[in-house]
């Protein structure tokens, strides 16, 4: 596959990480990735503090470990989702910073993505967390 524009990247040799990495030091890059997102992108902090909500609540109404394991299946999906909009931002700025059809559209996708598992999460967390919290409030 050919791209259409010509990246605006640094292609430095000795930038490149080594092709034979321990999986240290992928786990370690794995890491890095998630501190970046979790530093700079305001909407991966705001989810993660949902989530924390959720969780003390579900703390609250004393869940199942399968209901647990639900939760942390929501809040792992929508961060995962989260991290993946974050990288095609970033790979998106390094390609161009002008306006484009395309970008917008993969920028917007992605976006969507995020949009969707926050929906399902939420509509999850509400019948599962938000209703018996509620109910053990109003007992
Ligand atoms: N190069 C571009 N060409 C066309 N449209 C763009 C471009 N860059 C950004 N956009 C449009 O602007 C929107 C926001 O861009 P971007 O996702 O980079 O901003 P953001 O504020 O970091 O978003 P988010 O709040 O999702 O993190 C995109 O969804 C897309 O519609």
């Amino acid at each position: 596959m050919r791209l259409a524009m010509t990246p605006d990247i640094d292609l430095d040799e000795e930038a490149r990480p080594p092709a034979d990495r321990s999986w240290g030091r992928k786990f370690a890059d794995a890491l890095r990735g998630v501190k970046i997102a979790f530093r700079s992108e305001i909407n991966f902090f705001v989810h993660f503090f949902v989530a924390v909500i959720a969780g003390v609540a579900g703390g609250i109404v004393t869940m199942t470990d399968e209901r647990w394991c639900i939760y942390i299946l929501c809040v792992t999906v929508v961060l995962a989702a989260e991290l993946f909009n974050t990288a095609i931002e970033r790979l998106a700025r390094a390609v161009t910073r002008e306006e484009h059809p395309e970008i917008r559209d993969a920028l917007d996708i992605a976006a969507g993505a995020v949009l969707m598992t926050s929906i399902g999460a939420g509509i999850v967390g509400v019948l599962m967390i938000g209703w018996p919290f509620v109910a053990q409030l109003a007992r």
